[in-house]
């Protein structure tokens, strides 16, 4: 049979890993799909620098679009980034021509994935992008076709690798948010611009396309959207002393009767549940479906292995023939709203930097009870000479109660700065 003949544009740490794959795996990969998958032709900005692979042999493209044009290729691999420009483009004129498109690009799927999969049934071809969501775990496949009987009721988890890692290593080892941020950075997690992962973006494209396949797709602009930035080494610490760990979740639910409720937020999870304990890149997608139960899986989210991994994955698929609905049904639905959270219970944990004097405490308490906000634990410990951080951990409350009592909090004169509220997220199993 003739070999699958690749055009990939973006020579970066996931376009690199996958030429290594391919070239590692060549005999398993032609067992397993039927055929040889060669890369024939590649696009990227520099022609000049050490990629650590030869790319001897290889048609060279400056523009990615002409790439996907050129009529020697089978199938086109986009592993530049960003949800607009080039990449963007690229897809389009890929599927535009009929051939399938392989991505690790969440922001264009996330942004554009009902557009692009119009374009991909129109020209009777296929988008393939199981990169784009938990880098090496099976999240897409886990949602759209293993769980494809089921009604699911949640689905997300932990979505981002770079703030798992930061999350992580500021906890164990006590060092700083930039420090652990610039070597996440050097292992080739992070984004472009690492503001997309600690604001929380990239987390959020991946939890769209999760709730896009497990329920509807969803108006991306409606979705609430937190990063770790405000997490600081106290929080660790009174995290761990309350029993759990700070983890950047994305949820997104839908129960019987409700609105889609989904939000990427940090969030205090009880120790006891599996999430708790997925640590460093590593990232967790779990789901509850009333037929399948709990489920989580968890990997590798980010790097140059896990991610080619799932995008050579999706190659041995396109070099199989596999024609799969690109959001798990055959015709894609409008797009809805998330609901508002403001009316969502829970309890919460704020975290204050206070004058530690004699009042201060009484000055809470009141502000909280005219908030009707009821506090189940206290913690405090000193932040400096005269300053001291409180954890406050309360009963279930809704978020507007607890977002009012904290605005409550913060004018009062012994409070210094802006408290820290995380969602305390106890429903996962
Ligand atoms: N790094 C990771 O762990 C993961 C990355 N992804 C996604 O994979 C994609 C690639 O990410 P990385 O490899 O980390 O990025 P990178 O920044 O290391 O590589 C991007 C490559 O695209 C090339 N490029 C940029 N503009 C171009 C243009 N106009 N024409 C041709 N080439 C161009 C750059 O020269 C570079 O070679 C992104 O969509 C990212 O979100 C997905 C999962 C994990
Ligand atoms: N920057 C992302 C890469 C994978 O999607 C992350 O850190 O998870
Ligand atoms: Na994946």
């Amino acid at each position: 049979m003739k070999p699958l003949r690749i055009g990939l544009a973006g020579l970066g740490t996931v376009g690199v890993g996958v030429i290594k794959l391919l070239r590692a795996h060549a005999a398993e990969l032609t067992a397993r799909g039927g055929r040889s998958i060669e890369v024939v032709a590649v696009s990227a900005r520099s022609r000049t620098r050490d990629r650590g692979v030869s790319l001897d042999g290889l048609r060279w493209y400056d523009d990615p679009v002409a790439l996907a044009q050129d009529a020697e290729i089978d199938v086109a691999v986009e592993l530049i980034g960003g949800s607009e420009g080039s990449a963007r483009a690229m897809v389009e004129a890929a599927l535009a021509r009929g051939i399938p498109v392989v991505t690790a690009n969440k922001a264009l799927v996330a942004l554009h994935g009902g557009a692009l999969t119009a374009l991909a049934s129109k020209h009777n071809t296929t988008l393939f992008y199981e990169a784009a969501v938990a880098g090496g775990i099976p999240a897409i496949k886990l949602v759209r076709e293993a769980l494809a009987a089921d009604r699911l009721e949640s689905v997300g988890g932990i979505l981002n690798g770079t703030c798992n890692y930061i999350l992580t290593e500021m906890r164990a080892t006590g060092r700083d948010f930039a420090d652990v941020l610039a070597e996440a950075q050097a292992k080739g997690y992070a984004e472009a611009e690492p503001s997309t992962d600690v604001d929380g973006w990239d987390a959020a494209h991946k939890l769209a396309i999760l709730a896009g396949i497990a329920f509807r797709p969803i108006r991306f602009d409606s979705l609430s959207v937190h990063g770790i930035r405000d997490v600081t080494s106290a929080d660790l610490r009174f995290a761990t002393e309350l029993g759990y760990r700070i983890k950047l979740l994305g949820l997104a639910r839908q129960q019987e009767g409700k609105p889609l409720e989904a939000w990427v937020r940090p969030c205090m999870v009880p120790v006891s549940v599996p999430v708790a304990s997925v640590e460093g890149v590593f990232n967790a997608v779990t789901t509850f479906g009333p037929f399948s139960g709990p489920m989580t899986i968890s990997g590798r989210g980010a790097g140059e292995g896990p991610t080619a991994s799932a995008v050579v994955a999706d190659l041995v698929d396109v070099a199989r023939g596999a024609s799969l609905p690109v959001w798990g049904v055959a015709d894609v639905p409008d797009v809805i709203d998330c609901a508002p959270l403001d009316d969502v219970e829970s309890a919460f944990y704020v975290r204050l930097d206070v004058a530690d004097r004699s009042g201060t405490m009484a000055g809470l308490t009141s502000v909280l009870r005219d908030h009707d906000v009821s506090v189940h634990l206290v913690s405090q410990h000193e932040a400096a000479p005269g300053r001291a951080h409180v954890a406050l951990v309360t009963h279930r409350v809704t978020e507007r109660a607890v977002q009012e009592a904290v605005a409550g909090l913060s004018a009062l004169p012994t409070v210094n700065g802006a408290p820290l509220v995380l969602k305390i997220e106890d429903s996962l199993q």
